[in-house]
């Protein structure tokens, strides 16, 4: 039997709609093996970050080196990175790890505004991360922060899309969740050409975790060897059924449900 395996670096959600939880979750729902180094624990509910713990550079980078050394993934993700020293020892990793297929989901910010990401760390992020990405899926506020221009029209954010390639990230999905209109967008960009996903916008406040498992789908198909086209249009179908089939848990920004694209019938 051929398995996929998917390796998610990335920030742990006690509340499990968000960051490891939710890419494990989903990388279960699309048949791929999920594989995890934590970056950081946070104590997280609907309502919101309550504490931020890093984990130690050491206990990163020996997580990452033990899967190198046994498991070999077929495609890697990361999330929450925390610091500037976080980012580069991550990127160092992978890079010496020889993992080409990266999905960066430039984590920054959580829904509820707590920062998941250092100021001074977003440098490192461009300088070390951003140039080993196969895919990167930043919304639209942290493309903002990674250009340093504001997104306030379509044309600005192709031009976004087009800075950060130079950047070194050989695709780029600027997430449209951040949009308005009744329909949220998704725009990639491959070097050559634009996409376009579009979807109806559903009208709800429990959207915790959507990047992280928008990037953690497309990790996932990219680990079954699928093109970056057809595996982000399966994570645009993931996500949608994931907001759409509310769970309605929690008094705050609630969780997706990662059960919906499955139970849909649509795998
Ligand atoms: N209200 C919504 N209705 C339908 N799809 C959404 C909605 N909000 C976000 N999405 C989808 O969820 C994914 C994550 O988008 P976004 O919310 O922009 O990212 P982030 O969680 O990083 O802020 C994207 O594929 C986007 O199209
Ligand atoms: C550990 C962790 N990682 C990432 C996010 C971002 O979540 P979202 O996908 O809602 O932007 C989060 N809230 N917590």
């Amino acid at each position: 039997m051929q398995v996929a395996k998917a390796l998610t670096i990335a920030g742990s959600d006690s509340g499990g709609g968000a960051g490891i939880q939710a890419d494990l979750k989903t990388f279960q729902e699309l048949d791929v093996f999920g594989m995890s180094a934590i970056t950081a624990v946070t104590a997280q509910n609907t309502m919101g970050v309550h504490g931020v713990y890093p984990l130690s550079i050491e206990a990163v980078v020996q997580q990452i080196k033990v899967i190198a050394e046994d498991l070999s993934p077929d495609a890697v993700k990361t999330g929450m990175l925390f610091s500037a020293e976080l980012t580069e020892a991550v990127a160092n990793q992978i890079h010496t790890s020889s993992w080409l297929k990266l999905v960066v989901d430039p984590v920054m910010v959580a829904k509820g505004g707590a920062p998941l990401l250092q100021e001074q760390a977003v440098d490192s992020l461009k300088r070390n991360l951003i140039p080993l990405a196969h895919v990167i899926t930043p919304n639209i506020p942290e493309a903002e922060i990674i250009v340093g221009f504001a997104i306030d029209t379509f044309e600005k954010r192709k031009d976004a899309a087009k800075a950060i390639f130079q950047l070194g990230a050989q695709n780029v999905v600027i997430k449209g969740g951040h949009g308005e209109g009744s329909e949220v967008t998704d725009l990639l960009f491959d070097g050559k050409e634009f996409h376009l996903l579009k979807s109806m916008r559903t009208e709800t406040k429990h959207t915790h975790g959507t990047g992280c498992t928008f990037a953690a789908a497309i990790t996932a198909e990219i680990a079954k060897g699928k093109t970056v086209v057809d595996a982000v249009t399966t994570a645009k179908a993931f996500i949608q059924a994931a907001i759409e089939d509310t769970l309605g848990i929690g008094s705050g920004h609630g969780p997706t449900n990662h059960w919906a694209y499955r139970r849909r019938g649509a795998k």
